[in-house]
């Protein structure tokens, strides 16, 4: 099928590179004119595992351009993957995908139907507002063609984005015409039905289930997206209030989730307490769901205290700093691990950089470390504001502490005798709870988790 991909971020790359992969005919387009460069050269402008070796097998299928108007025209299905960042009342802010859309309509031709599928994750009533925006720019232009919009969330996670896209947990299709769910089943087949041969380094997961494809209105599509994303937050701060409550009475929270997670009513997964929920989806989302039912003033009171309960980590951290230090002011404090998750460059809502703005504002000294999200850091933090350090080692060089606000493998693995060595106080905050507590102590070196004994 002709498809074309609004949008070369995180979803709109990975989504055209494994269309591609399946056998699809696909252009990926950005306004971004240095994004679009890099990928004509086969660069990807973000960090996925295994994106770059894949971009380069499928450049046969898969072409990429800034300019809409020329790109959809032979298109069958559109599909929108462009931002939807918080607004300041926290609501969705749509002008990306509605400037994307009104573009793509101006592209149109006379006679042609098209499927618009939203990948973006919008507030609900927008498969809607898309149709109408459509309908007005066909009609000031003239142009005679027939369009269906359909809702299809994405839910794949950062660092492992590809491997979400091959292997799902379900594709959900919101849309009320046949002809539509049809071809999107089309579009899907080699995932639906796995008859694809997966790359060798993203095989096929041991004990695969076929994914659900569920079908569903638009309106219940764009709200199990927003619902998903409300309800894994707050298994996190549910987690990490427990974690507290753990510290008090001398409980392990490690332990306690090992057993929790074993019944399969309650999941393993997500169950990891530590600083808390960040990345470019969980805030938003949550402040968007609350923002939509302020619209109907409905409260939202689980999802009000999952928020606070997530803010309520970063001064957990800074609280720990105090008791072990006092005065912040003219302490030299490491961060090791700036992106808000492991194994991606993405640092939007980033809880580590939620800990260095409160401690510049104690006036501590802070030294940075990350693999790989340093480049992205640097636009927004200076090297008058932070030390950048390219060695972690260097990095502990005269620290009064430490932070883990990252669990990067890395950071599992070092010599932390030696770490100990280089800091003017061990104090190590393992803000991920990613080390063995015993063998750090053991070390000499004062530890504080999160929830642990
Ligand atoms: N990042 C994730 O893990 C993830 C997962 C599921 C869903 N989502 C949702 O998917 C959407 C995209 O997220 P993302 O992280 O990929 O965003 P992103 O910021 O990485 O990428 C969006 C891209 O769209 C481009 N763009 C904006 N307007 C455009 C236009 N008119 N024409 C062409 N390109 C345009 C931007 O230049 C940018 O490259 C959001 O709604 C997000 O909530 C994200
Ligand atoms: O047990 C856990 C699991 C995660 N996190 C934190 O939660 C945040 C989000 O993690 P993750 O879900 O792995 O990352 P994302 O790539 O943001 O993916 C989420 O957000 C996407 C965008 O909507 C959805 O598509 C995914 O399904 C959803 O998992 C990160 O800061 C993690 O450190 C924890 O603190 N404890």
């Amino acid at each position: 099928m002709k498809v074309t991909v609004v949008g070369t971020g995180y979803v709109g790359l990975t989504t055209a590179v494994s269309l591609a992969y399946l056998g699809h005919n696909v252009i990926g387009i950005d306004k971004d004119e240095q994004k679009i460069a890099m990928l004509l050269e086969e660069k990807s402008p973000i960090h996925e595992t295994g994106i770059e070796v894949l971009l380069k097998e499928v450049r046969h299928n898969l072409y990429f351009t800034s300019n809409t108007l020329e790109a959809v025209g032979l298109s069958d299905i559109i599909i929108i993957a462009v931002g939807t960042p918080s607004r300041p009342d926290g609501s969705a802010d749509t002008q990306f995908v509605e400037n994307a859309v009104r573009e793509i309509a101006e592209g149109f031709l006379d006679g042609h139907t098209y499927i618009i599928v939203m990948k973006s994750t919008v507030p609900i009533g927008t498969n809607r507002r898309v149709q109408y925006v459509i309908e007005a720019t066909l009609r000031e232009k003239d142009i005679k063609a027939e369009f269906f919009v359909a809702s299809n969330p994405e839910f794949l996670r950062e660092g492992m984005a590809l491997w979400y896209s091959f292997f799902p947990d379900r594709i959900v299709i919101g849309s009320e015409h046949n002809e539509v769910i049809e071809k999107l089943r089309l579009l899907f087949k080699p995932i639906l039905e796995q008859t694809f041969s997966p790359p060798a380094f993203i095989p096929r997961p041991q004990g695969y289930q076929l994914p659900p494809l569920i079908i569903t209105d638009p309106t219940s599509s764009e709200m199990i997206k927003y619902a998903a994303n409300a309800f894994l937050a707050t298994k996190i701060s549910f987690v990490n209030e427990i974690a507290g409550l753990c510290e008090k009475v001398g409980a392990d929270i490690v332990e306690v989730t090992r057993g929790m997670g074993a019944d399969p009513r309650i999941g393993a997964p997500f169950l990891q307490a530590g600083l808390g929920w960040g990345g470019s989806c969980f805030p938003k989302d949550t402040k968007a769901l609350q923002a939509l039912a302020n619209e109907y003033d409905y409260s939202l009171p689980i999802l009000k205290a999952v928020c606070e309960i997530n803010q309520r980590q970063i001064y957990l951290i800074i609280e720990m700093l105090q008791k072990h230090l006092k005065v912040l002011r003219g302490r030299t404090i490491g961060i090791f691990g700036l992106a808000f998750k492991p194994n991606t460059d993405d640092i939007r809502d980033a809880p580590a950089l939620e800990i260095i703005k409160e401690l510049l504002t104690r006036d501590a000294t802070i030294k940075v470390h990350d693999p790989i999200a340093m480049v992205n850091m640097r636009n927004v933090l200076s090297s008058n504001q932070v030390e950048y350090c390219e060695d972690p080692y260097v990095l502990a060089n005269q620290c009064d502490a430490i932070i883990i606000a990252t669990e990067w493998e890395a950071y599992r693995h070092l010599d932390y005798s030696r770490v100990k060595t280089n800091m003017r106080n061990p104090i190590l905050i393992d803000a991920r709870n990613c080390l063995d507590v015993h063998e750090i102590r053991r070390l000499g070196m004062i530890y504080n988790g999160i929830g642990r004994v």
